[in-house]
């Protein structure tokens, strides 16, 4: 579904290129599968997802969906951030129907699409209420949903229940597992916690820095549907903690714009 060659990525200013944020990164990430990607702060995670997500171009190397090039974003690659970014303005119902509308669909169509998206997530009885209204998790069901009714084959997602509270970020992530059994789409998910990498995925990229690329690429083997708390659990657990504590931290270039 996806694949990156010796995928590059460095900023520049005024022609020139500045220090290497990605190096040499080569992946394959297969139709359904949802991959993890794990590591320290500032190894190039966002980045990565960023590229993939078609936000950003790559310096050099290879970056193709379907083997097409990634030249932009596009609906077939949803993305979902940490914070639900939703507009203020508008109900929860208008905005989940906005990207529906920006493709033409009917009023109507894209009211009822809207619902039923909203329902997937458990929360159509707030169809009609304003995001300043909503929970911190309540706004980010919204946002799945707004992704999801894009009917995307690709889910970025970067960190999006890191900001929750623990109860509520697990109750996101057994919602996250019931969604994507159902509709199979590639997720690659950005992650700082190996418990929740080693809950979600079928695969865990860890990534690490000086250079920033991928150190390791575990597949999880651990059935589903997972128990949070099992010996095979903490077994993974500690194989992923022992991967990253071999890491260095990281300690990047000051942030410019691109
Ligand atoms: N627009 C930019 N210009 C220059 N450097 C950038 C830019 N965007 C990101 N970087 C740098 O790239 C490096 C990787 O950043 P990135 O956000 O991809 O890391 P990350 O692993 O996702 O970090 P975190 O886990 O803290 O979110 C950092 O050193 C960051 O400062």
């Amino acid at each position: 579904m996806i694949s990156c060659t010796d995928l590059h990525k460095a900023y520049g200013t005024n022609g020139a290129s500045g220090p290497a944020i990605l190096s040499d990164v080569s992946l394959s990430l297969g139709h359904g599968e949802f991959t993890c990607i794990l590591g320290p702060s500032g190894c190039g995670k966002t980045t990565l997802l960023n590229l993939i997500a078609g936000f950003v171009r790559p310096s050099s190397g290879a970056l193709l969906f379907r083997g097409k090039p990634i030249r932009e974003p596009g609906p077939e690659r949803g993305v979902v951030f940490q914070e639900a970014t939703l507009f203020p303005w508008l109900t929860v119902l208008k905005n989940v129907a906005f990207g529906l509308e920006q493709q033409g669909k009917p009023e109507k169509t894209c009211t009822e699409e809207a619902l039923h998206h909203l329902e997937l997530v458990g929360m159509a009885d707030h169809a009609r209420a304003y995001p300043h209204t909503l929970s911190g998790g309540m706004k980010q069901r919204v946002a799945i949903a707004r992704v999801l009714a894009l009917a995307p084959d690709v889910l970025l997602m970067d960190e999006p229940f890191s900001a929750l509270d623990a109860n509520t970020r697990e109750r996101l992530q057994d919602e996250l597992l019931r969604l994507w059994q159902r509709f199979g789409q590639t997720v690659v998910y950005v992650t700082h916690s190996v418990e929740e990498a080693a809950f979600l995925a079928d695969r865990v990229i860890v990534m690490g820095p000086s250079p920033r690329n991928i150190r390791a690429d575990k597949p999880i083997g651990l059935p589903r549907p997972r128990t949070r708390y099992s010996h095979d659990m903490e077994a993974v657990v500690r194989d992923l903690r022992r991967e990253l504590n071999a890491l260095p931290c990281c300690i990047g270039p000051t942030r410019i714009d691109a």
